[in-house]
Formats: C-alpha cells, structure tokens, sequence
C-alpha cells in the first residue's frame, strides 16, 4: 500500500490495515490521563475507510498534561503529539473514499493492565531458537489474556507479533514514518500508530502499556531496556521491566549491570529495577502484569 500524498508526513493510525488520519477525536488525551483510540460502537476496531474532516478543526482540541511526561518535558512530548493531532487534521487535504466511513466511537485503552511493550530484534539473529522462543513468549502472552505493544518490525519483533496475532491477542504497533516506509506496508497487524519521530514512538509506546518485558534484540532494543529502566529510576514512570534471559542471551549484559553496582555508578536497589526471567510464565510473574487488584475478584 502506497502511501497517500498529503500524508506521509502526518501523524495516523492503521487499524488492521486501513489508514486512518488522526485528528482530534480519533485520538484524544482525557483530564484523566486515558487516551482514546478508534473502535466501531461494537467494541471492534474500525475497518472503514480513513476519514478526513472537511472542514479545518475550529480550534484545537483541549488537551491537559498531567503525570510523569508534563513532568519531565516542561510537557512538550504529549504536547506534541497531541498538536499534531489537531494541527494535522486542519491542514490535510481531503480524498475519496470509495464508501462513507462508518460513524466510530471510542473506546478507552489507555488504562488496561493487560498491555505489555515487548522490545526485542528488528532482525532474527543469528540462532534460531530466538525465533522459536519469541513465538513461545508470543504465544504464552496471549493465553495470559495479554496484548502486545511493539515497534511492529520483523525479524524477532515479527515472530512474536505473528504468535500474538495466531493466538488471538490483540496487537498495536508504533512506528515512525521513516521506518514504516522501510518496512512493509501492507502487512500491520492490530492497530499501527504512525508516527513522527522515534522519541514520539518510545513516549507513547511507554505510554500505552504498563509493564515491558525484554526478548534478544541488538542496540534498538538495549536502548529501549536502558531508557524505560531510567526513567523507572528517576521515578518518572513506575512500570516493572523484566529481561527475559533466554539460552543466556543477556548474560554480558546483566555481567556489565554488576560491573556498574561494583564500580559505584548503581546502587543494588537500582539494579533490582532489571528483573530477570528464564521463562515466559516466570516473565510474567515477576510483571504482575494482568493479575486483578485485590479484592476485584
Ligand atoms: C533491519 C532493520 C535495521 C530494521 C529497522 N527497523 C525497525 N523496525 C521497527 N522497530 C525498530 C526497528 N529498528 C529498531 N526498532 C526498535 O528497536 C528495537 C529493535 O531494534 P534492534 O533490532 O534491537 O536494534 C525494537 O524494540 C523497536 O522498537
């Protein structure tokens, strides 16, 4: 699927294949802290065509910063996207559709305890067992009743994308605009959000889950490990990380976090930050992720 003139460099979201420009109401920051994202009023995600509003936003939509990212960002990250969001829909030029989009109402995704950002390779490695144990993770993820949040590459990223997708989870991928147009394009699963810059994808793929769990990967996925374990850190975010240590992939890794506590630039607590799994199940464990507050069941 080419891309459509006038968008490529807008912000937009592909809900299972279909292109859809974000504006105001497709994807909307609450007082509350939750986004909304697109669904038909069955709960399902919208497979009409994309829709542009015909005439400019009057003015752009409220937005309100609240949380760890107005914090850090003297608010600039949300600020951003949600700018875009609104400035974006005024200034694209509209397009035929073949049939009228379906009215879409939303649906609240923000705050669910059953999303995980997974990081792990853009490409295979060179041991086949990564590709076998992401389908494993994949797998398992979905029994648990999880989604997926993910850089929707291929490679590792792909294999356990396509055993979430198998095994009937619900997937959504953030890309920016310069490594979609370098993957391909008519493959998305789930819901993609196209994005502008890498440092929009990390803030909302951070945003949009509340745990991550780590898979082998090379300098992508050490950077987002790395990233989410700051900002853990300096208490900007408080979401738990676990570093699946499959076949001892991370070992130099977790042997250089020890050389950091000996060397004094970690303390023992701050590395405790890093948990670390040998299985999907004990992954999960460690995460807490998708298990009911006390006294909800
Ligand atoms: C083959 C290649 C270089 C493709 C780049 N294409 C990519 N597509 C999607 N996400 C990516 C890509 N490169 C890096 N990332 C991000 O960084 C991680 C993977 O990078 P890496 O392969 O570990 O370093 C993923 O978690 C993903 O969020």
């Amino acid at each position: 699927m080419r891309s459509r003139p006038g968008l490529d460099r807008k912000a937009h979201v592909i809900l299972d294949g279909t292109l859809v420009p974000i504006r105001g109401p497709h994807l909307r920051r609450h007082a509350n802290g939750d986004w909304k994202e697109i669904s038909d009023s069955s709960g399902n995600h919208s497979r009409s065509e994309g829709h542009i509003p015909r005439r400019p936003l009057a003015s752009p939509p409220h937005w309100r910063l609240s949380g760890w990212p107005g914090l850090l960002l003297g608010a600039r990250v949300p600020l951003r996207i949600a700018t875009r969001v609104g400035a974006g829909s005024a200034t694209m030029p509209p397009f035929r559709t073949p049939n009228p989009p379906r009215e879409t109402t939303m649906r609240t995704t923000e705050v669910s305890n059953r999303r995980i950002a997974v990081f792990c390779g853009a490409r295979p490695g060179s041991d086949p067992g990564h590709l076998r144990f992401a389908r494993e993770f994949g797998t398992a993820l979905a029994q648990r009743g999880l989604e997926l949040v993910y850089g929707t590459g291929g490679g590792v990223m792909g294999a356990l994308a396509e055993a979430v997708a198998a095994a009937g989870s619900g997937i959504t991928g953030i890309v920016p605009h310069s490594l979609r147009e370098q993957q391909n394009a008519d493959s998305p699963r789930g819901t993609i959000f196209v994005v502008r810059s890498l440092h929009e994808r990390k803030a909302l793929m951070y945003r949009l889950c509340s745990a991550f769990a780590v898979l082998p990967g090379g300098i992508g996925t050490l950077d987002e490990l790395m990233e989410v374990a700051t900002w853990n850190n300096l208490c900007l975010m408080d979401k738990p990380i676990v570093v699946v240590n499959h076949l001892g992939f991370f070992d130099p890794m977790l042997e250089m976090l020890d050389h950091l506590v000996r060397q004094g630039f970690l303390t023992r607590e701050e590395r405790r930050l890093i948990q670390v799994a040998q299985s999907p199940d004990e992954a999960f464990d460690l995460l807490r992720i998708g298990v009911p507050e006390p006294g909800t069941v």
